[in-house]
């Protein structure tokens, strides 16, 4: 039987180190089919096409055809840092010391913001406010697994998963201990652009154009994205012509046309170069044309690398669905992880790569300040703010630091980036899962054990070496909550939280954009003159607009310019962040498409109202500084157990991890 979870240890060590395995995509693509379906592990993680020795890199792989425009995997969780490198910054001599050879924690954070996202498409990018600040996500999984390779796009965030999120296990309104100790963001889904066949693997939209002047193996590729786009369309016009005309051509003359469609037609048409890359493409028999389109199109049969058989997939890759995220059955704990499969003991539930992050003191926060400093874009006039870090003093740590692995003898911390492992919550008595480091062939493990831990970001170290597993210590059946011992220190400071929270915790609790959110999936949001929303959070609308139609008035009695709501033309989503505006709903309606909303915008100089929002439009967000996040609870990290936590350097006893 295939028992998704077992596929990773031992039998994956297939592939050689640092080597691009290029074998063509089997022709028996029979595997992908005729499995139970929940059986069959829908996405991998697996050494990259666009490794190479110096830059090693992991991948991320659909294991079934993803359809265009559909999610890819489960929506994974956003950790919101705030001014991580200000903090970092202190000054000198009335100078901010920004310099990283003299500031090694500085150089750490520009390590780690590598890996991190702006905040904007998970929604974050109103939770501080003020000139200079930043705000920078980490989205494990997809977000730091799926490649850059700007040629083979595939996959782009879906803006509207994250805004409309489920809330999970919350209590509106309630105060209790979990409040802030868990990043209210979640559900941020990747989705397909594009049909994403079978062994691909995904490249996400890092907001770069597609030039189409090197392919991700830096040689020229003079064909261009829409030009394989075409080649697919001749392909489907040159079969519907071999068919139509299949009764009168024999062979030869069948032959003859093709070749003559293929050589002369195709430079003719592209020219001399592309036409001969376009030659070398299809196949010397017209009977085969099919075939490309079968496997997903010219374009990704011209990548090999990128596109995997399903063999490769199952011994060099390990599988990255067992679990999905829901509400945790533990209150007060948020989200948690739950198997989609049973899972036998001793099988793995979940690859973990890790982020090493050798000085746990960058999630220090402190008050920041900003200073003046001299532009350095030439066309932005005048000084700029910069943040700084304000006096020594330590007020209170990242809430990321509630997601590392660490042990109290080192002043390392790892940040796991596997897909939805972030999720999984702590249980002495319901464990059933634990920490181990995996011999999969590709990891840098037992090497780096040895290698001191302000090493760990040199250059030669300067990717993702480091992979632990999430094995199963028990038999885990489908739909069960997946639980690991954080370790004896956790519990402690757990429950110490829980006892001083009890003592000073206010009667109840200010209710979140989150929670607004959930209400309003089923009722209509009040306008601004029926009862107010409380001053914590803001409503924002998604606007793309449109004039009205002809002879409808385009200005109101009031002065305001009327525009009506669109959906892009392009049919692209439109629930986007960069589309998120202020807005004021000053109507409602109900009707038999659904429930719309006059609103007005202003763009500080004039005023739109804009007609017929659509429910879905319009979102409440948290004023910055207000969210859970910002209340000062629960900080600890996830105990890596001592008996797997390497002797030698690593235990440098060089953390600050009890002193707040
Ligand atoms: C790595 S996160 C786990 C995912 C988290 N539940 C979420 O929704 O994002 C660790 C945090 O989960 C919560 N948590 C995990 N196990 C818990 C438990 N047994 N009791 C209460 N809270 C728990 C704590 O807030 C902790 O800081």
């Amino acid at each position: 039987t295939k028992s998704a979870a077992g596929m990773s240890l031992p039998s994956n060590k297939a592939d050689s180190e640092g080597s691009v395995p290029t074998e063509p995509v089997s022709s028996d693509e029979d595997e992908y089919d005729g499995e139970d379906e929940s059986e069959h592990c829908g996405l991998y993680m697996a050494i990259s096409s666009t490794t190479t020795p110096e830059e090693p890199k992991w991948g991320y792989y659909a294991g079934k055809n993803i359809p265009a425009n559909s999610p890819i995997g489960f929506g994974d969780i956003a950790i919101h840092t705030f001014n991580l490198m200000a903090n970092q910054i202190y000054m000198e001599n009335d100078q901010p010391v920004d310099d990283f050879d003299r500031n090694p924690r500085a150089n750490l954070v520009d390590w780690l913001e590598q890996f991190l996202w702006v905040p904007h498409s998970s929604g974050g990018q109103f939770e501080v406010a003020g000139e200079g600040t930043r705000i920078i996500t980490a989205v494990p999984g997809g977000g730091v697994l799926g490649g850059y390779n700007p040629k083979m796009t595939n996959a782009d965030w879906n803006h509207s998963s994250a805004y409309h999120r489920e809330a999970l296990n919350e209590y509106p309104g309630v105060s209790h201990p979990g409040r802030g100790a868990y990043s209210s963001y979640y559900n941020l889904e990747l989705a397909s652009t594009e049909t994403i066949p079978a062994g691909k693997e995904i490249f996400l939209n890092y907001g770069e154009n597609w030039d189409g002047s090197s392919n991700g193996d830096g040689k020229t590729d003079p064909l261009t994205r829409s030009d394989y786009k075409k080649v697919d369309q001749t392909i489907e016009k040159m079969m519907a012509f071999f068919e139509k005309y299949r009764d009168d051509l024999d062979d030869n003359t069948k032959t003859e046309i093709y070749n003559f469609m293929v050589q002369d037609v195709m430079s003719a048409a592209a020219g001399k170069e592309k036409g001969k890359r376009i030659a070398d493409i299809l196949p010397e028999n017209p009977d085969n044309l099919g075939d490309i389109l079968e496997r997903g199109g010219s374009f990704h049969l011209n990548s090999p690398a990128s596109i995997r058989s399903p063999e490769w997939l199952k011994t060099s890759g390990m599988c990255m669905d067992n679990i999905r995220p829901g509400p945790s059955t533990i209150p007060y704990a948020g989200r948690g992880a739950f198997a989609t499969r049973a899972i036998e003991k001793g099988s793995t539930v979940a690859p973990v790569p890790l982020v090493q992050i050798p000085d746990d003191k960058i999630f220090q926060m402190h008050q920041v300040k900003a200073i003046q400093v001299p532009a350095i874009e030439k066309d932005t006039d005048g000084p700029i703010a910069m943040l700084v870090r304000d006096g020594e003093e330590t007020f209170a740590r990242q809430l990321m630091y509630n997601y590392v692995y660490g042990h109290p003898e080192s002043s390392l911390v790892f940040l796991p980036v596997g897909a939805v492992v972030n999720f999984i919550n702590h249980s002495k008595e319901r464990v059933n899962a634990k920490l181990v480091w995996s011999d999969h062939l590709n990891s840098k493990n037992t090497q780096w054990f040895a290698e001191d831990p302000q090493k760990l970001i040199d250059d030669e170290h300067s990717h993702l070496g480091l992979l632990m597993e999430i094995v199963a210590t028990k038999d885990i059946a489908e739909g069960d909550e997946i639980f690991l011992d954080y370790g004896d220190d956790w519990q402690v400071a757990w429950d110490k939280h829980v006892a001083a929270f009890e003592k000073i915790k206010p009667e109840t609790w200010p209710i979140t954009a989150l929670d607004l959110n959930q209400e309003h999936k089923t009722k209509l949001i009040r306008t601004k003159d029926e009862q107010p929303y409380p001053d914590n959070v803001s409503t924002k609308c998604f606007l793309m607009v449109k004039k009205p139609k002809e002879g409808e008035p385009e200005v109101d009695e009031q002065g305001r310019r009327i525009r009506v709501w669109s959906e892009a033309d392009s049919g692209k989503p439109n629930i986007v962040s960069d589309y998120l505006f202020d807005c004021e709903v000053i109507s409602s309606s109900e009707t038999p498409e659904g429930r719309f909303y006059d609103i007005v915008w202003s763009n500080g100089e004039s005023t739109t109202l804009v007609q017929k929002v659509p429910h879905k439009a319009v979102v409440f967000v948290d004023n910055p500084g207000t969210s859970d996040q910002h209340f000062l609870g629960f900080r600890h990290y996830i105990g890596i157990p001592d008996e797997i936590f390497p002797q030698g350097p690593w235990r440098n006893a060089n953390s600050d991890k009890d002193e707040l």
